[in-house]
């Protein structure tokens, strides 16, 4: 029998998006046709989906690394990267997703559960796409996002309608061995079953499965023996069944001890009360198995559990348990339709698509944190001057500069973003000159100030326009000329001022 894998540890790693391509367009007598670079395919992500033809973690425990397919890059001629293909896992019905620190990320019951654990990386726009009215050929494209990287740990819960429950050499995997087609390891010594073996078992024209979980002893349920191992595969049986040794010699036990201490480590893992009960009171083929069967069969039933007399050795009573464990099921299933597989399970990593976070760090530099200055470093070519001056832009737009010097920060001192250390030079890389003022102010925003305001400029332009009224008139004056000169002058300066306005509203960088 294949081995019986419930628990492995999974190294994700979702395919990289292509990178974007700078290219020219080149035709003849046309040298400089505009820029035509491809954009970079999306890498592929990775799902995991619950699939009814596999039974165990057994592939993963082989193949631990898993790497979906990067996207393609982009190419001249405007031709965008293929997307890489995503990889589908599939995995057994019962699968909990861990995160490496052991939080659950998702729990896939059901056939069809999905679950998408490693997003594929962005492709890079090519100079074709970041081209605008401002930069008309870019000479540099966006690198594609590296893809997600994450470790998981799977654990399968085994999904079972019954599940048997006993003392160690109690008979669990006898009784399994004949009442399904499972064939366990069977031995006369305690912890023979490590891990749960399951069984189909047909009663009449009820089916259902059966598991053969590890022995438990006292103290289980804080981790003695097997015990959690055993409880963790209990928690989703529907119907559960005491197996109980008729023939045990341990001094000290007794089937009713037995009963009660099985019942103290299930009431201690708690969530299992609701589960109806049935005792199977096992080896009554051995002499005085029967009497005592006989003897405890009436202080068992007081528990109000229904009790069978049987032998997993000479098969005595094994239809009344099979026939009386469908029954138990096929109730169980009545009153708990199946559960609807989870389909669309939301991502528990909440994305932060809108802002930034400055933090200091100890040594006087700052951390930015955010989605959008992470992917921006992410998708710059660092050997590019224009692609270091346009990841500048972008950070000052979204206020990153302003924030960063609000902070304390000073030019020359380390800014970590998306894992990455710069020296500060704040608006150098944006081409922009920055000329430190007095303290407190700054000699960009006193020439500002220095320019006529807009009252100002509604003032001369009425003052303009009725000197034109004037010469219209024919009355002509000494000062036309010089007035009509410093008229032309106002207009252009204010034209200017439009032009600024309309390249911050039309940037598509603001993206
Ligand atoms: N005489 C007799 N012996 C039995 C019967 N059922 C099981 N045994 C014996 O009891 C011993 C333990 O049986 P297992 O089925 O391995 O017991 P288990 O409950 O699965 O034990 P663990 O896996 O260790 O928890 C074996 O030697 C079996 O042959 C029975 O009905 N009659
Ligand atoms: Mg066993």
């Amino acid at each position: 029998m294949a081995t019986f894998v419930d628990r492995v540890v999974l190294h994700l790693q979702a395919g990289n998006g292509g990178h974007g391509c700078a290219s020219v367009h080149r035709e003849k007598f046309k040298p400089l046709g505009g820029p035509d670079g491809g954009k970079g395919g999306h890498g592929g992500d990775i799902t995991f989906v619950v699939d009814p033809a596999v039974h165990t973690l057994l592939d993963f425990h082989f193949h631990p690394h898993v790497k979906a397919e990067n996207g393609k890059g982009g190419a001249g001629a405007n031709r965008d990267g293929a997307n890489g293909r995503g990889l589908i896992l599939k995995v057994p019905d019962g699968t909990v997703v861990h995160s490496a620190d052991g939080e659950v990320l998702a729990d896939l019951v059901g056939i069809g559960a999905t679950f998408d654990v490693a997003r594929g990386g962005r492709g890079g726009r090519g100079n074709a796409a970041l081209a605008n009215s401002r930069r008309k050929a870019p000479g540099f494209a966006e690198l594609g996002e590296p893809g997600e990287q994450v470790d998981v740990v799977l654990e399968l819960k085994s999904v079972a309608d019954v599940g048997l429950v006993g003392f160690p050499s109690a008979g669990k995997s006898s009784l399994i061995a004949v009442i399904s087609a499972a064939k366990p390891k069977i031995a006369d010594y305690p912890f023979t079953t490590l891990v749960p073996n399951l069984g189909v078992v047909q009663a009449g024209e009820h089916t259902f499965t059966v598991a053969d979980v590890p022995g438990l002893i006292p103290g289980a349920a804080t981790g003695k023996g097997l015990g959690l191992e055993f409880l963790r595969h209990i928690e989703r049986c529907a119907v559960l069944v005491h197996v109980i040794d008729m023939a045990t010699m341990d001094p000290g036990r007794d089937p009713l001890a037995d009963i009660d201490a099985l019942e103290a480590e299930l009431a201690e893992y708690g969530g299992l009360a609701d589960r109806p009960r049935l005792v199977a009171l096992n080896k009554i083929d051995v002499p005085d198995g029967r009497d005592l069967a006989e003897i405890v069969r009436a202080d068992v039933e007081a528990k109000g559990w229904p009790v069978y007399e049987i032998s997993a050795a000479t098969r005595e009573g094994l239809q009344e348990l099979k026939y009386a464990m469908a029954a138990a099921v096929v109730a169980h299933r009545a009153a708990n339709p199946p559960p609807e597989p989870t389909r669309a399970i939301v991502r528990p990593k909440a994305v932060n698509d809108t802002g930034f976070l400055i933090e200091a760090d100890a040594d006087g530099g700052f951390t930015v944190h955010g989605e959008k200055p992470r992917r921006w470093v992410a998708q710059t070519n660092f050997d590019n001057d224009e692609a270091i001056g346009y990841l500048a832009d972008r950070l000052a737009r979204i206020g990153v500069e302003d924030a960063l010097a609000k902070a304390g920060a000073v030019p020359g001192c380390p800014v970590r973003i998306g894992g990455r250390e710069f020296d500060w030079q704040p608006s150098v890389y944006a081409g922009v000159e920055y000329v430190p003022g007095s303290r407190g102010g700054d000699t960009r925003l006193e020439e500002s100030l220095n320019r006529a305001s807009a009252s100002q400029r509604l003032a001369a332009r009425k003052a303009r326009r009725v000197r034109f009224e004037d010469l219209a008139a024919g009355q002509s004056t000494p000062g036309a000329p010089a007035a009509a000169a410093e008229g032309v002058a106002t207009v252009g300066a204010s034209a200017a001022g439009a032009d600024d306005a309309d390249d911050a509203a039309t940037d598509p960088d603001a993206l």
